[in-house]
């Protein structure tokens, strides 16, 4: 019997075709794309069930504080929890690999519980992202919140709102000249942001 292309046909990758890009100065930009990744509710589901979310403590001056969110991040080689996210990694890696020149291989998971949760402004350059153009690709999934970015210079932030099954692409120098942070607000459900990274990019 020959089930292959019945019943195992894979649901289809996202489509790439719709994603919107707005320059930022100094060679910083950004992408959207809006609700992007197919199964959306299903993947969220899987993710706030199946994740070993961890909740960090961070030394801060003399003492520890909570990190306001939970983490898990999956690492090169390491399966992801939900095959959508497998294929939307495939299909990022397509679309941006001719300008990125190398795939995404990590993906970072946080899930902010509500509207207490959140990160404050920072760059993501603990590795590559301080020195070299590099990506960062968010999936996010659940309630809307903003993702606020301001140039380093100084000068007026701007906000992208992220909601369910919404692709965010920071590209460029965006780590490196611009932050970006995910404020706090008076009120929000449960959302989870899946973050691709290429190797050495934190
Ligand atoms: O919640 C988000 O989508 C952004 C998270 C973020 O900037 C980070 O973890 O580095
Ligand atoms: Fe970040």
């Amino acid at each position: 019997m020959d089930f292959q292309g019945t019943l195992f046909e894979a649901p289809p990758a996202p489509e790439v075709g719709s994603i919107e890009r707005t320059p930022l100065t100094r060679g910083a930009w950004i992408d959207v794309a809006r609700s992007w990744l197919p199964e959306a509710d299903e993947v969220f589901e899987t993710l706030v069930r199946d994740v070993p979310w961890r909740a960090e403590r961070r030394q801060m001056y003399d003492r520890e504080v909570d990190v306001p969110r939970l983490l898990h991040t999956y690492g090169v080689g390491d399966p992801l929890p939900h095959p959508a996210l497998a294929r939307a990694r495939g299909a990022l890696t397509a679309h941006y690999r001719p300008e990125l020149g190398e795939p995404f291989v990590t993906a970072g998971c946080c899930y902010y519980r509500d509207g207490r949760d959140s990160v404050a402004w920072h760059g993501d350059t603990i590795g590559r992202g301080k020195t070299q153009d590099t990506m960062v690709a968010i999936v996010s999934l659940g309630d809307p919140r903003r993702l606020a970015l301001r140039p380093r210079v100084g000068g007026a932030s701007i906000s992208v709102e992220m909601g369910h099954g919404d692709l965010v692409v920071m590209g460029g120098s965006c780590q490196r000249t611009w932050e970006h942070a995910v404020p706090k607000v008076a009120h929000a459900g449960p959302r989870i942001s899946v973050q691709f990274r290429p190797l050495n990019v934190f």
